[in-house]
């Protein structure tokens, strides 16, 4: 499923200098059209929120049954909790998500390929591939999310960082195909002063990756973007 031909100490070399990188073909290319299927398809979304009380999920049925403008009213109304709020308490978010882990603990939709690729993601050979690509000897386990970001969706500034679940480095799989950069949806990196460092562009088949604990945000998808910003996301775990 991963393509053959990376050149893992290059990644490696640029993950060290820079804290983060953006591997290009990371799939073959048969698995990575299959894969965007399913995300385009296949999965019962449901809404992940975060709003000025508290993180919840919109289950799948409920959120299928809402037409767009509540479901725009509902990530407006998570945008402007934050207003006035700085730092911490302004953290919000709106994104369509599929849980992967607990999906498949529980025995949820038999047949989503989702489970397949979180079998993948924690078998032997893609935890050694993972750490030959981060040079780091800790990984032992992966976890996993869908995500799809539409118009008026976004995740503000966090920096993932975690004090139980042992992340280590946390990666995108991008399976947009033609995303253009003024749609939003850019993974930015945001320093201690506020300044952006770097922006990746969620490039079809591409593995953004970067050391956790880092500042970060999903910036707004515009109302014009042509396509929904689809992708696999999680952390490699110690
Ligand atoms: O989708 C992305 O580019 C980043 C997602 C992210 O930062 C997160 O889920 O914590
Ligand atoms: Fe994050």
């Amino acid at each position: 499923m991963i393509n053959e031909a990376l050149d893992i100490p290059r990644w490696r070399d640029a993950l060290h200098r820079e804290g983060r990188v953006q591997v290009a073909d990371f799939l073959q290319a048969d698995a990575a059209a299959r894969l965007r299927q399913c995300l385009a398809e296949e999965v019962p979304w449901t809404l992940a929120l975060r709003d000025a009380a508290a993180a919840r999920t919109i289950d799948a049925a409920t959120y299928a049954a809402m037409d767009d403008g509540d479901r725009l009213h509902l990530y407006v109304e998570a945008a402007v909790s934050a207003h006035g709020l700085q730092g911490d308490a302004a953290f919000r978010f709106a994104y369509d998500s599929y849980m992967m882990v607990p999906a498949y603990r529980e025995g949820r939709d038999p047949g989503l390929l989702l489970h397949r690729v979180l079998e993948l993601f924690n078998s032997p050979p893609y935890i050694a591939f993972a750490r030959a690509l981060s040079g780091d000897a800790r990984i032992r386990r992966v976890n996993a999310q869908a995500t799809r970001y539409r118009p008026g969706q976004f995740l503000r500034y966090h920096t993932d960082v975690d004090s139980s679940e042992g992340r280590l480095y946390a990666y995108v799989l991008n399976l947009s195909a033609h995303w253009q950069a003024d749609w939003g949806g850019l993974l930015q990196f945001i320093d201690d002063g506020g300044r952006v460092t770097d922006t990746f562009l969620p490039r079809y088949n591409s593995l953004s990756l970067f050391a956790v604990p880092a500042g970060h945000a999903v910036s707004l998808v515009a109302p014009w973007a042509g396509e929904d910003r689809l992708a696999i996301t999680g952390w490699w775990l110690s």
